[in-house]
């Protein structure tokens, strides 16, 4: 009886609404159309209003699921490696090379989110990667003059890659050639870290683990387990320095941009916040952040919340069945594609009021939402490949927010060409987004 139960309430996918597009191409195109950053894109608002939360299509050749329901969207991020796994669009195997992390499974994968997990540890994260970011924070901003125009996506990319540069591979000097080329191109950024003699006992690497105890780069930690090939730790380690600044760096530029659209009052409540933190400090002098001033950035930490909401820097990630899957009354079937639309969900009106808005404070208020905007809010996604990166990411935002906050104000450069954010479908910015920066002088130094 049951299985008559289940069998006359199955729907096979192809029954749900939706659109099949061209034939051959799908809808793959009007899907991948770039849309502003202060919408949802034609195409989701479009089928989400036509068709629902839960919608068939056919993306890149393949028939496809795609998912703006956050109930939908965590079932299928938590099967990943069982039921589902990652399906890439581009080759970027060639890219990352075919050891990389983004490609490894089973015991493989759960060896390399083992090293990550020592590699970002909170104890790291209190001592050496919040030491790093504040001094690199505030050599960059230093750099900085009143009145100057600068891209908020070169500098927080420069913010960026040097504390990758420095946790990965322990290099600390800009003209480090490693350095410039690890901002010029990947490919040759990795034939310059082999050709060294890294192995040598007394080389730069291996002496780099004097001193304090968790002074240590993420090339020393992978030689000393000695189970990688050279292959397999080259992979590694590009995936790595790729996915720690990438996304963290345009979330930042995504921030600046946020702040420098936002009502007065959100600058003045971050500017309350962070000079309370010099102003607490006994010695004037001592500048650095400690771990308790990172903890007292509660407000902060809602900008930081709002902006990878809004920003949704990865706004989906298309997954494929690996077998048929059961989802309540829905088989999807082995080599479907399934699209996690995150953006989608952290837009749905229902879960977030005024979605488009940034209203840092509604991670203040405790109010009825906050099941619903819990389950909603995913933007270092979930399940087993959820984003190992996630307290370091919001480490490195508000540590170079403190920076920025307390010594400009910032506004939108103009510019010859709109300088706005865009989905291509990934976040960018393509103008640079330049703005124009004014020094204050919020505090005595003395
Ligand atoms: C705002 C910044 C960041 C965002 C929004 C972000 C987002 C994400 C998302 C959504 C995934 C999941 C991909 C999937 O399910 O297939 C992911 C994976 C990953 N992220 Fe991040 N990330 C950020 C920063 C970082 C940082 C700072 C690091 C490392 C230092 C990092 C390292 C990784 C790695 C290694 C993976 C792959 C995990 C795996 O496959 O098991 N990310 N990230």
């Amino acid at each position: 009886v049951s299985l008559l139960w289940f069998s006359t309430k199955e729907k096979p996918f192809k029954a749900l609404p939706g659109n099949r597009g061209w034939p051959l191409a799908g809808e793959t195109l009007s899907f991948l159309k770039p849309y502003s950053a202060n919408s949802l894109g034609v195409y989701m608002n479009n089928h989400i209003s036509r068709y629902g939360k839960i919608f068939s299509s056919n993306l890149l050749g393949r028939e496809a699921i795609v998912s703006a329901d956050a109930e939908l969207n965590r079932f299928v991020l938590n099967r990943d490696g069982k039921q589902f796994k990652t399906a890439w669009f581009a080759a970027p195997r060639k890219i990352f090379g075919r050891e990389s992390i983004a490609f490894a499974t089973g015991k493989t994968h759960m060896k390399f989110r083992s090293i990550i997990a020592d590699f970002l540890s909170m104890k790291r994260l209190q001592t050496v990667f919040l030491e790093d970011a504040d001094h690199l924070a505030s050599d960059l901003t230093k750099s900085w003059r009143d009145g100057d125009v600068i891209s908020a996506k070169q500098e927080s990319f420069k913010y960026c890659i040097k504390l990758m540069a420095k946790s990965t591979l322990s290099i600390k000097e800009e003209d480090d050639p490693r350095m410039q080329m690890l901002q010029r191109d990947y490919s040759h950024f990795l034939s310059a870290i082999f050709s060294l003699p890294l192995n040598i006992p007394g080389m730069k690497y291996w002496n780099a683990l004097q001193g304090d105890e968790y002074n240590y780069d993420l090339l020393e930690m992978l030689m000393e387990r000695k189970e990688y090939s050279n292959e397999e730790i080259e992979d590694f380690m590009l995936g790595m320095i790729f996915a720690g600044h990438d996304s963290t760096s345009r979330a930042i530029t995504f921030m600046l941009y946020l702040l420098a659209n936002s009502p007065s009052a959100v600058i003045t409540a971050l500017q309350e916040e962070h000079l309370k933190i010099i102003n607490s400090r006994s010695d004037k002098k001592q500048q650095k952040l400690s771990w308790d001033d990172y903890k007292s950035m509660k407000f902060s930490r809602c900008v930081i919340k709002e902006t990878l909401r809004l920003s949704s820097v990865a706004p989906f990630i298309p997954k494929v069945a690996t077998e048929d899957v059961r989802y309540k009354e829905m088989i999807i079937p082995r080599g479907s594609l399934v699209i996690v639309h995150m953006r989608a969900v952290q837009l749905d009106p229902f879960a977030f009021h005024n979605p488009m808005n940034f209203n840092p404070w509604r991670w203040l208020d405790a109010c009825c939402d906050d099941e619903k905007r819990k389950r909603s809010y995913m933007p270092f996604g979930g399940g087993t490949r959820m984003c190992p990166g996630e307290n370091l990411a919001q480490l490195e935002m508000a540590v170079l927010l403190h920076h920025i906050i307390i010594n400009y104000e910032w506004e939108m450069a103009e510019s010859a060409a709109p300088d706005r954010p865009i989905y291509l479908p990934y976040l960018d910015f393509p103008g640079g987004l330049h703005i124009r920066i004014k020094a204050l002088h919020l505090f005595d130094r003395n």
